[in-house]
C-alpha cells in the first residue's frame, strides 16, 4: 500500500498526539495539539481519524481526514493550523497546476476588513512558493507607526491613503508576490493601474460572516470601524454595510472573484463561517485558473 502524506501534515503533529484510540471498524482516532505547548483547553485539538476504505477500483486505502473546532483567530492567521488531507493535497495540486499560467505574476487579494486577505494570503505565498506581503504593515513601517488606527488618529485618512498607494505602486514592479490590500486600497483608481500589473482576487464574503469575524478580535485594529454604538458585532455590521455600498462596485474590478457563498454551495457547507482558508484558498486557484484560460 502506497499513502503519500502532504507536507503540511507535519512530523510534530503526529508525534505529538495526546492520544490515540482503536475504534472498532479497525480505523483509530487520534487527537494531536499544534504549537509547542499543550493548551488547556480541548478546543484548541485537532482531531484525526485513520481508517481503511476502498479505493476507486476498488482496492483497500488508508484514508486519512482531519478535523479542527474553534481555532483560535491567531493561530488562524499564522497559516499553521493542521489541515485537512484533501484540502491539502488539492491545494498543493492545484499551485503546482497553475505555477505555468501564472508566469510569476503577482496576486492582489482585495475585499473588505476581515474578508480573510492575510488569512488566505499566507496559505497561497506558501503553496505557490511567493512571498507574502500585507500592505497595511508595510505602511506603518514606512509611517513608523506602530498602527494603522495610529496613522489614521495622527495624520488622518487621506495621508494613510497616499502611503497605500505608494505601497501598491512599489510592490507592483516586483514578481512572485501575494499582497493582501488593505479593504479601501479599491477606492483609488490608481491603485487599480498598479495592481493590474498582475492579478487581482476579490473574496467576497457575505457581511454576517464579516461582521462575526471582526467582533471576534475587537474593532480596535480598524479605525473606520470606529465610533458605532451598540455591541461589537451590531457596530462592525452597520459599519461595514454602508462602506460595502460605497465600495461594491470597485471590487468588482478585480480579474477574479471568489465568493464564499458559493464554495458553500458546491461543498454543501450550510454556512459559510465553517470554510476553511485552505478551501478558500483553493477556490481562489480555481479562479485564476478561469481567468489565465480565458
Ligand atoms: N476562513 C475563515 N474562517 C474563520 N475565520 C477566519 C477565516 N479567515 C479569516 N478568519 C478570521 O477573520 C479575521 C480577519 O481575517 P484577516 O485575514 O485578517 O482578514 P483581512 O486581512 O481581509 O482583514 C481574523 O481574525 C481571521 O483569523
Ligand atoms: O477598509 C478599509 O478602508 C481599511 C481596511 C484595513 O485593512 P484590512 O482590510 O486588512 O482590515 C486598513 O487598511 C484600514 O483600517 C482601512
Amino acid at each position: 500500500m502506497e499513502v503519500k502524506v502532504s507536507q503540511s501534515l507535519q512530523w510534530s503533529t503526529w508525534k505529538n498526539s495526546e492520544n490515540i484510540m482503536r475504534k472498532p471498524s479497525n480505523s483509530l482516532h487520534f487527537t494531536g495539539r499544534y504549537g509547542g505547548k499543550p493548551p488547556r483547553d480541548n478546543q484548541r485539538f485537532v482531531s484525526y481519524h485513520l481508517g481503511y476504505g476502498k479505493g476507486l477500483n476498488g482496492q483497500r486505502m488508508l484514508k486519512i481526514s482531519c478535523s479542527s473546532q474553534n481555532v483560535p483567530a491567531s493561530v488562524l492567521q499564522s497559516g499553521s493550523v493542521p489541515t485537512c488531507f484533501d484540502e491539502a493535497v488539492i491545494l498543493k495540486k492545484k499551485s503546482e497546476d497553475i505555477e505555468p499560467y501564472l508566469d510569476g505574476c503577482c496576486i492582489y487579494l482585495v475585499g473588505m476588513m476581515g474578508s480573510g486577505k492575510t488569512t488566505v494570503g499566507r496559505i497561497l505565498s506558501e503553496t505557490l512558493d511567493y512571498s507574502f506581503f500585507d500592505c497595511d504593515t508595510l505602511i506603518e513601517r514606512a509611517v513608523g507607526a506602530t498602527t494603522v488606527a495610529e496613522i489614521f488618529k495622527l495624520h488622518g485618512e487621506s495621508f494613510f491613503r497616499e502611503n497605500e498607494t505608494e505601497v501598491i505602486r512599489k510592490l507592483s514592479s516586483m514578481k512572485r508576490l501575494v499582497v493582501s490590500t488593505g479593504g479601501g486600497a479599491v477606492v483609488r483608481p490608481i491603485n487599480w493601474k498598479y495592481m493590474h500589473r498582475g492579478i487581482s482576487v476579490w473574496l467576497d464574503v457575505p457581511l454576517e460572516a464579516l461582521a462575526r469575524r471582526i467582533a471576534e478580535v475587537g474593532t480596535d485594529s480598524r479605525p473606520l470601524l470606529h465610533g458605532e454604538p451598540g455591541d461589537a458585532y451590531t457596530k462592525a455590521f452597520k459599519r461595514l454595510s454602508a462602506l460595502l455600498e460605497e465600495r461594491g462596485e470597485a471590487y468588482a474590478n478585480a480579474n477574479a472573484r471568489v465568493s464564499l457563498e458559493n464554495i458553500a454551495v458546491k461543498l454543501g457547507c450550510e454556512d459559510v463561517c465553517n470554510l476553511t482558508p485552505t478551501a478558500i484558498a483553493i477556490e481562489v486557484l480555481v479562479q485564476i485558473e478561469n481567468f489565465l484560460k480565458k
